[in-house]
């Protein structure tokens, strides 16, 4: 029997990313001041891998959530699959085709929103801008008629169309961004934080326009994101990126497999616990495979769904008389990442320094 091959419609091989900045130093900058010094002295520079070295595929019809913590290097990632920054080293290829090579092309066949940047004109109404970027991406008149209803019926745009980009709220222009961002029909769409700062309802939203999008049309989606919301809401593909590589890269599904399976132990320590978290780490320090942080004033246990465990270590806690309160609960996503993420750290530093 022959098997279809799938191809990926994302390939990225061996990607890097070097940011290069002056490396302050008060001495060579005073001589530097001296004109003739000025030419004659290099610049030290510091280099920072940002993006170490990644290889990933995307297949189409994917949502893929792009997580990780804070200074991971998920943005500077999608900065390069969006042509904005061009790569150190590395390939990207699109359907075959290579990105570096082909931009243009490329460009017109997906959509972009960065959460700071506006593809919209800010003193003209939504609709005014929809009808630029109609022109400008040439899409058909009727199908854009077609394309304006069909907004409004998933997601209630009209009453928006008349207001001044300027006007509106994070959330409202959010999810203008996005439906302005599908209105080439591109067959790739990137979301960097689509969702932060935003409220719930707002976030349905834009939640479920992606889920037609991606229903209806097959649209690939690429979303960084810290809202565990969009992962467990949106993505059947998590790539995890931590100090520029890629720590995991596999099914949502999987992925909660291998760290999702986890229990919480939550107490209210009592008040007689002077130095509660040490005091708890020391009781419970035979156990291998458990985490015990703080959050808010509760004290967190974490261990395996299926250990054996679960219930000594609520006897410990009972004899040892340290809790007001207890909750036992299967963890959420969150309470997954947030660890994770603590221990990773996240950011790589600047280590290596060069002339020029
Ligand atoms: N323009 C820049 N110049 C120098 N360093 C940069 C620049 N942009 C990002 N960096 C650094 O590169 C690393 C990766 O940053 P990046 O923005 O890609 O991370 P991120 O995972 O998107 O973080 P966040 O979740 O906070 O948005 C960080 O150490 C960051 O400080």
């Amino acid at each position: 029997m022959r098997c279809a091959k799938i191809m990926s419609e994302i390939t990225v091989k061996n990607l890097e990313y070097i940011y290069k900045r002056v490396k302050n130093n008060n001495h060579k900058s005073l001589l530097r001041s001296i004109p003739i010094l000025n030419l004659v002295l290099k610049r030290d520079f510091e280099k920072l891998k940002a993006v170490d070295n990644i290889s990933f595929n995307i297949n189409k019809g994917d949502v893929v959530a792009f997580i990780g913590p804070n200074g991971a290097g998920k943005s500077t990632t999608i900065k390069m699959l969006t042509g904005l920054l061009e790569p150190t080293s590395g390939e990207i290829s699109i359907n075959g085709f290579n990105l570096q090579k082909e931009k243009n092309k490329y460009l017109k066949n997906i959509g972009v929103v960065f959460g700071q940047r506006t593809q919209l004109w800010w003193e003209l109404p939504v609709m005014d801008s929809f009808n630029l970027l109609k022109d400008i991406y040439e899409v058909d008149e009727q199908e854009f008629k077609d394309r304006m209803k069909w907004y409004n019926e998933i997601v209630n745009i009209n009453k928006l169309l008349d207001i001044p980009v300027k006007n509106l709220s994070l959330g409202q222009r959010m999810l203008c961004e996005i439906l302005a961002s599908f209105l080439h029909k591109p067959s790739i769409i990137f979301l960097d934080e689509p969702t932060i700062g935003l409220d719930v309802s707002i976030k349905n939203k834009i939640r479920k326009f992606i889920t037609v999008i991606n229903k209806t049309y097959k649209t690939t989606i690429v979303i960084t994101t810290h809202d565990s919301g969009d992962i467990e809401k949106l993505a059947n593909k998590v790539i995890l990126i931590n100090k520029g590589s890629i720590a995991y890269d596999g099914t949502f599904l999987d992925f909660m497999k291998m760290y999702g399976n986890k229990k919480i132990i939550q107490i209210k320590p009592t008040f007689k616990l002077s130095n509660g978290l040490e005091e708890i780490k020391k009781m419970l320090s035979s156990f291998r495979n458990i985490d015990i942080y703080v959050e808010s004033d509760w004290i967190i246990i974490k261990l395996d769904q299926n250990s054996d465990n679960i219930s000594k270590i609520i006897s410990i806690l009972q004899l040892n008389k340290t809790f007001d309160d207890i909750i036992i609960k299967p963890a959420t996503l969150e309470e997954v990442l947030v660890p994770m993420y603590y221990n990773y750290g996240g950011e790589k530093q600047y280590d290596k320094t060069e002339n020029s």
